[in-house]
């Protein structure tokens, strides 16, 4: 098999676009690239009788490379204080999180490249061509390839008998057998039969790798083909969850074995390629710390858990893009450099906290779009996504996604001699019997079919594992269990957590994110075959419903029917989802697709289209706030039954809801649009008649405004003529040349008095006003007049006229035109 793999590089064509171009030993290799990570700090370069969860303080690595270098033969007996404890030795303090860190870390202040936020996803793949031959366990065979890892619905449960050189209490003759028990002189109570348990597995010895085989490699894979799974290890302080997890050179633990597993796992799938990034955390003291943190930021190390139920997320979060086996080493080192062990009453190194490694596996086919070269043609760089699946759904393919988690969990203790210890032992206690806690209620629901409280938030441990713990995940736990006589009860009690969780029900789904195109591909092929079901059906229906009972009928009936319904729905999904196609292909592009050679106008007018359309969906927005808010309250951690139920009885809601308004349509509908008419139709004839009445007026208006106009400077002209003859008529008289007009012939007239051609003017003024047409009585002239008609009509009222300003009193003329008055208004003064 390596040699085949050897060939396939080997024809690997020159242009080959390098996946990895990020790897520890390509960095290493270009000195001229600033602040990559050195070769000097890779694991390669540690001691080998070093652990993977490496010490923290100088003093206990001075310690440790003292040590016997197997670490198997000598294992201790029972740590007791009176055995373990040597009081002249130096006890190692609880590890300052600074000073391992820039002291001990193996790239001190160098913050990884590696770090999923400064790299293309795209650029650091993973397939069968990149994966090293040194980098795998070569151990994976078919059958567990092909095998279903989601399987199961239980937590397996395997119990680990670390080696004694004391007298032992378990009798683990029948560990073939799967069965645990203890011996009867140790029991508390000789009246009762000693306990006996039975577990998936029961492990002894030294050997590390017939451990991982049996409790941790299925869920391995399960993890590689998209269940998220945990495997941790739970147990008394020196029992062994370490030596489990992390093991040693000599004895490689879960950890290193499973990143092997994972790389020899992707080596034997050549359809698939992906995505690894790993982060590592602690929880210490009830507060998360990010071991993989860079080290100038001391706050930062702080994490929090978001979210609920099962949406639980952690950040800040630091993860590394893995690419190689070397890379984990890395990573692995670097994290446990900063993790917490110190020195106990029972375990030189005891860890303080619990540890959390986590990979994240994404997935996807190998694009379609392929070079010649057999590589995957590299498209434009694409800023990592935050949040979310980092590998995006290429070309209808879905992308599957997935968490292996494997934890060592602090152990259980006494109280202790040390202040700080106990401390710290308070807090693992607390959070190991919320555990049991948590474990022991999600047993009893399993069992009772109930859905009692969980207290989930009643420690970090819980909640971070909430959505693992209610069932998403496969789960394997180790209990490590150390037989000496002297830890009866320490391990009676690992052993009674250990049955309780076995309990658990799980049910791991596939972590599966679809692009449309697959997801329209995914309904279109169950559309195709509900209808081959339904035309069966149909086809059968003549001949089986002759020997159907009423009741069976009823039920093929409604099987047809559902059957047609989902068609329905899917088609309509079908629909839905095209229709949103259709409207992104339509949307205006965003601000980096903006067309430079529109106007401003134009581009005015997409600013203003955009604008409403936030503005829409901002309102949209709101509603649907509301009617989240308005929803019915259910506890984030309610069992999925619960919710089950509320939705069914929402859409009844809604149904009936429906009923109600197709009633009222029915029964109330039409008579309401009718009356609505006749009341629209009485109005609108009204309305007309209001109108045509109000233009009729504004006419009327219009004419005697035009009318007034024309009198008015009639008036104006005729006055100017009066002027004119007054003048004329004073002057004469005043010449007294009325005399000498006379004809000598004739009767010489009578001499005119004083004032006399005035009046004569006057009189004549008079006759001349009535041939102009203007007769005094203005009412019986202007018949026609509108003018006329309102006067007539406001009789008793003062006139428009009369309402004019008052004449300068200069010449004293007034030309008030009252009713009956003459226009020339023989009121008048006319000076002397
Ligand atoms: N099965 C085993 N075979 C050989 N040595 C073992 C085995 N189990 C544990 N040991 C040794 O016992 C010591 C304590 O083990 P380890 O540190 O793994 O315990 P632990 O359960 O992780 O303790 P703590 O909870 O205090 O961290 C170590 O020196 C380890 O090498």
């Amino acid at each position: 098999m390596a040699g085949e793999s050897t060939n396939a590089r080997s024809v690997r064509p020159p242009p080959f676009t390098p996946k990895r171009p990020l790897s520890v030993s390509a960095l290493s290799s270009d000195s001229s690239t600033v602040g990559r990570i050195p070769r000097a700090t890779t694991p390669s370069s540690l001691g080998s009788a070093r652990k993977y969860k490496s010490t923290l303080s100088v003093e206990s690595r001075s310690r440790l490379s003292q040590r016997p270098r197997s670490g198997l033969s000598p294992v201790p007996g029972t740590p007791t204080k009176a055995s373990s404890y040597d009081a002249s030795r130096p006890k190692t303090p609880s590890t300052p999180r600074s000073r391992s860190r820039g002291a001990e870390s193996p790239c001190p202040d160098l913050p990884s490249e590696m770090d999923v936020t400064q790299v293309d996803p795209e650029e650091v793949l993973v397939d069968y061509q990149t994966v090293e031959a040194g980098d795998i366990s070569g151990e994976i065979d078919e059958a567990l390839l092909t095998r279903d890892h989601g399987a199961e619905d239980k937590v397996m449960v395997s119990i680990r008998i670390r080696p004694s050189t004391s007298p032992i209490a378990w009798d683990i003759s029948e560990a073939q057998s799967k069965t645990l028990k203890l011996f009867p002189q140790y029991a508390k109570s000789t009246m009762s039969s000693p306990p006996q348990f039975n577990f998936d597995e029961i492990l002894t010895g030294s050997e590390n790798k017939p451990v991982y085989n049996a409790v941790a490699r299925s869920h391995v894979c399960a993890a590689m083909d998209g269940y998220n799974a945990i495997v941790f290890a739970y147990g008394q302080t020196a029992s062994g969850k370490t030596f489990t997890l992390s093991g040693n050179e000599e004895q490689p633990g879960i950890i290193p074995r499973a990143m092997k597993d994972v790389f020899a796992f992707i080596r034997r799938t050549p359809t698939r390629e992906y995505l690894l990034r790993c982060s590592y955390l602690e929880i210490y003291n009830e507060t998360i710390h990010d071991l993989l943190a860079p080290p100038s930021s001391t706050t930062s190390h702080i994490v929090e858990i978001h979210g609920s139920g099962s949406n639980v997320w952690l950040s800040p979060l630091r993860e590394e893009v893995v690419t190689s086996l070397k890379g984990v080493k890395e990573v692995l080192e670097r994290g446990n450099a900063n993790r917490r062990t110190a020195t106990t009453d029972w375990n030189e190194r005891s860890s303080r906290s619990h540890s959390v490694f986590r990979l994240v596996i994404e997935s996807r086919e190998r694009a379609d779009a392929m070079s010649s070269s057999g590589r995957c043609t590299p498209g434009p760089p694409r800023p990592p996504t935050p949040g979310g699946p980092r590998l995006q759904a290429l070309g209808g393919k879905s992308v599957q996604t997935s968490v292996l988690s494997l934890i060592d969990l602090a152990g259980s203790e006494k109280a202790t001699s040390d202040k700080e210890r106990t401390k710290e032992g308070k807090y693992i206690n607390q959070s190991l019997l919320t555990l049991g806690t948590v474990i022991g209620t999600l047993a009893d629901n399993a069992a009772k079919h109930k859905t009692d409280y969980v207290p989930f938030r009643n420690s970090k441990l819980t909640r971070m594992l909430q959505p693992s713990l209610s069932g998403n995940a496969r789960i394997s736990v180790i209990c490590t269990i150390n037989p000496d006589t002297n830890a009866v009860s320490e391990s009676t009690n690992t052993l009674l957590f250990a049955q309780r969780i076995k309990k658990v029900q799980l049910n791991a789904h596939k972590g599966e994110v679809m692009d449309t195109e697959a997801l329209l591909e995914r309904y279109r092929i169950e559309i195709e075959d509900l209808k081959k079901k339904l035309a069966e059906r149909e086809a059968e229906a003549p001949a089986k419903s002759r020997r159907l009972s009423a009741q069976e009928k009823i039920e093929e009936s409604k099987a047809m029917k559902d059957l047609n319904s989902r068609i329905q729905q899917l088609t309509k999904l079908i629909l839905t989802s095209q229709t949103v196609e259709e409207r992104e292909a339509s949307r205006p592009g965003s601000p980096a697709k903006v067309d430079f050679d529109m106007t401003p106008y134009q581009l005015q007018q997409e600013l203003l289209a955009a604008r409403r359309e936030i503005e829409t969906q901002s309102t949209q927005i709101l509603s649907l706030e509301a009617a989240l808010l308005a929803r019915p309250e259910l506890p984030p951690d309610a069992p999925e039954d619960s919710k089950d139920k509320l939705i069914a009885e929402q859409a009844k809601t809604i149904r009936e809801l429906e009923i109600v308004v197709a009633g009222y349509e029915d029964n109330l509908g039409e008579p309401l649009r009718a009356v609505r008419e006749d009341v629209e139709q009485e109005w609108s004839v009204k309305l007309e008649k209001e109108v045509k009445l109000r233009k009729e007026k504004e006419a009327w208006a219009e004419e005697l405004v035009r009318q007034l106009e024309k009198e008015r400077k009639m008036r104006t002209k005729l006055e100017e003529q009066r002027r004119a003859l007054a003048a004329f008529v004073s002057k004469f008289d005043a010449l007294g040349l009325g005399g000498d007009l006379a004809v000598p012939s004739l009767p010489k007239p009578p001499m005119p008095a004083p004032g006399g051609a005035h009046q004569i003017f006057a009189e004549r003024q008079r006759n001349k006003s009535t041939s102009f047409g203007l007769s005094s009585d203005f009412s019986s002239n202007a018949a026609d007049s509108p003018v006329k008609i309102e006067l007539i009509h406001v009789k008793g009222q003062p006139s428009l006229l009369e309402q004019m300003p008052e004449e300068d009193p200069w010449n004293d003329v007034s030309f008030e035109m009252e009713p009956g008055h003459d226009l020339l208004g023989e009121k008048e003064n006319v000076p002397a």
